[in-house]
């Protein structure tokens, strides 16, 4: 049985009951499936607070966080470490055997530099299945931060979409991107069900979807193109729907590539 992926991030890192809940639901599921689940995490929130709180520039482009050459130790320590030990430590308390690691372990997910303007930003490729399928066949629970090493040492920021696509590539497994809306809103917040490469590019241009959606949705999509199957877009806020959703039901936008 293919592996399912579930990325989180955003603010549900900040909040309890929501963490709660999922997990709950994550542990009913792996009672009744036998479908391995490996988490991928982001946790831009928890960065930006201690930006915040270290007086640094928090800076954007095209979705992506800046991240200078001086900033990347406190990223590595908010992401593999704050946010990491924070999903952990809720998997211990539903007694899940949780597994901290980073894309990096294992060489899971490769990472090269995107561009000198961005510093320390990797892109993602799948890399080698082998140390998450071994944890998986042992019955553990991989929570993997979206922290990558380059071949030539260097620690990189990868966005978590992205990361989260290249772990799916690497398990041959299905994938769900959960976040703080329903879906993919249109121009009237209302949910779209079903959304192709073409409509998604149409309301990128007439700036529908903006800010961290565009990163998600065309992760989304480039996904659901190499994997051959289409990928959910749905909130972590609908506990009642999560089951249906991880059993394959579309709850949320199904991005068909
Ligand atoms: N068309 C859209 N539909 C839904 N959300 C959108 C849209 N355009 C922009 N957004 C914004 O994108 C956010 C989700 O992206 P992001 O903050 O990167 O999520 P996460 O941190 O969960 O990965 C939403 O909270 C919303 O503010
Ligand atoms: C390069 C880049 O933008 N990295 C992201 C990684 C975290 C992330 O993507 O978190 P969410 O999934 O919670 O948004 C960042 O630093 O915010």
């Amino acid at each position: 049985m293919k592996p399912l992926v579930i990325k989180l991030g955003g603010v549900l890192l900040d909040t309890k009951e929501a963490l709660n809940n999922l997990f709950i639901a994550i542990n009913h599921y792996q009672k009744k499936s036998a479908r391995p689940i490996v988490i991928v995490h982001g946790g831009g929130c928890v960065v930006d607070e201690l930006m915040h709180k270290l007086s640094l520039p928090v800076v954007r482009r095209n979705g992506l966080r800046v991240t200078p050459k001086e900033q990347i130790d406190v990223i590595v320590g908010a992401l593999a470490g704050s946010a990491n030990k924070t999903l952990l430590a809720e998997a211990k308390k539903h007694h899940l055997s949780g597994i901290g690691l980073c894309l990096a372990d294992g060489n899971s997910v490769n990472v090269t530099q995107i561009s000198d303007d961005l510093g320390h930003v990797g892109h993602a490729t799948a890399g080698s299945p082998v140390l998450i399928n071994s944890l998986l066949q042992s019955g553990h629970l991989p929570i993997v931060s979206s922290i990558g090493i380059t071949s030539s040492g260097e620690m990189m920021n990868v966005n978590a979409d992205h990361a989260a696509v290249a772990l799916a590539q690497t398990l041959d497994a299905d994938l769900i991107l959960l976040s703080d809306v329903a879906g993919v809103l249109d121009a009237n917040k209302q949910r779209i069900a079903v959304l192709t490469t073409t409509q998604a590019e149409e309301l990128i241009t007439q700036g529908v979807i903006t800010d961290g959606m565009v990163v998600k949705v065309r992760s989304a999509l480039e996904a659901a193109q190499m994997l051959g199957h289409p990928i959910d877009i749905a909130s972590w806020k609908d506990t009642d729907k999560l089951m249906a959703l991880f059993a394959g039901q579309p709850t949320g936008t199904r991005m068909m590539g």
